[in-house]
């Protein structure tokens, strides 16, 4: 059983609300003035060739990298004027684990629990290590697991403050086919209640998770649309076509 969700603080907003972002790396303009609104509970896949912006696009949501230009609210909330309250409320999952290496399980979760509420919850821990099989080797060091447990272990860290909104970065890279099986099996099972916006270079499995599909090129978005009104081959077109697009 996944531990419950509390029921999201709804705001009757979309998830995400963006207008105009704009990240300047010196010369380089990593977003060039992206609009995206995202619904609540929705699944949205990020697609785009390397270097399109998809990573930093994910950051700036994350609230670890501050746009140089533009307007941001997530949960109805102004993402630039209260990110610390709005930072309690994401959970990332990328393909660095962001775990502590020499710590166990346990303790890994321990610590970041600790971060957002002064104190570890032990029970919402358990539960957690529990749906993602790892229960019996919370006392083992984290740099003694296979890259499938360090993901599944990671999911658990990205829940552990019952975040509204999940941001996954290729969380896929890296696993075999039984350990992404699992991924899956763990993603749908706390869906519920959540909104999930995944970068993705596997077009087939983005698509099939989503339900909207976003493509970036050069720092912009190039299509973004609900699945429900997109054509599967048209749109596997359109990204093959900006696969040659290049750099921003
Ligand atoms: N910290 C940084 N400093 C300078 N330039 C950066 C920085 N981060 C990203 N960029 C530049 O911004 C652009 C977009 O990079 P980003 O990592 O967002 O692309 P991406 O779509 O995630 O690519 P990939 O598919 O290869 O992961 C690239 O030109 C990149 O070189």
């Amino acid at each position: 059983m996944a531990p419950e969700k509390s029921a999201p603080r709804r705001s009757g907003a979309p998830a995400v609300y963006a207008h105009g972002l704009v990240k300047q790396f010196g010369p380089r303009r990593a977003l060039d003035g992206v609009d995206l609104s995202v619904p609540e509970g929705a699944f949205l896949s990020i697609f785009g060739p390397n270097g399109a912006g998809k990573t930093t696009l994910l950051r700036t949501l994350a609230l670890l990298s501050r746009p140089t230009r533009g307007s941001l609210a997530l949960m109805g909330v102004d993402a630039l004027d209260e990110p610390d309250e709005l930072r309690a409320r994401i959970g990332l999952i990328s393909h660095r684990s962001m775990l502590y290496g020499d710590l166990s399980a346990q303790e890994n979760l321990e610590f970041f629990s600790a971060l957002y509420r002064g104190e570890p919850d032990r029970g919402r821990i358990r539960e957690l290590l529990e749906l993602v099989e790892l229960d019996h080797r919370r006392h083992d060091a984290v740099r003694t697991y296979s890259r499938g447990m360090q993901q599944r272990l990671s999911i658990a860290r990205a829940l552990v403050n019952d975040p509204d909104l999940v941001l996954l970065d290729e969380p896929y890279s890296g696993l075999d086919p039984h350990a992404a099986e699992l991924f899956d099996e763990l993603i749908a099972r706390v869906r519920e209640g959540r909104t999930f916006i995944m970068v993705s270079h596997d077009l087939e499995k983005g698509f099939d998770l989503c339900t909207h599909a976003l493509i970036m090129a050069r720092g912009q978005v190039v299509v973004c649309a609900d699945k429900a009104g997109i054509d599967r081959a048209a749109f596997r077109e359109l990204y093959l076509a900006t696969v040659g697009m290049g750099v921003a």
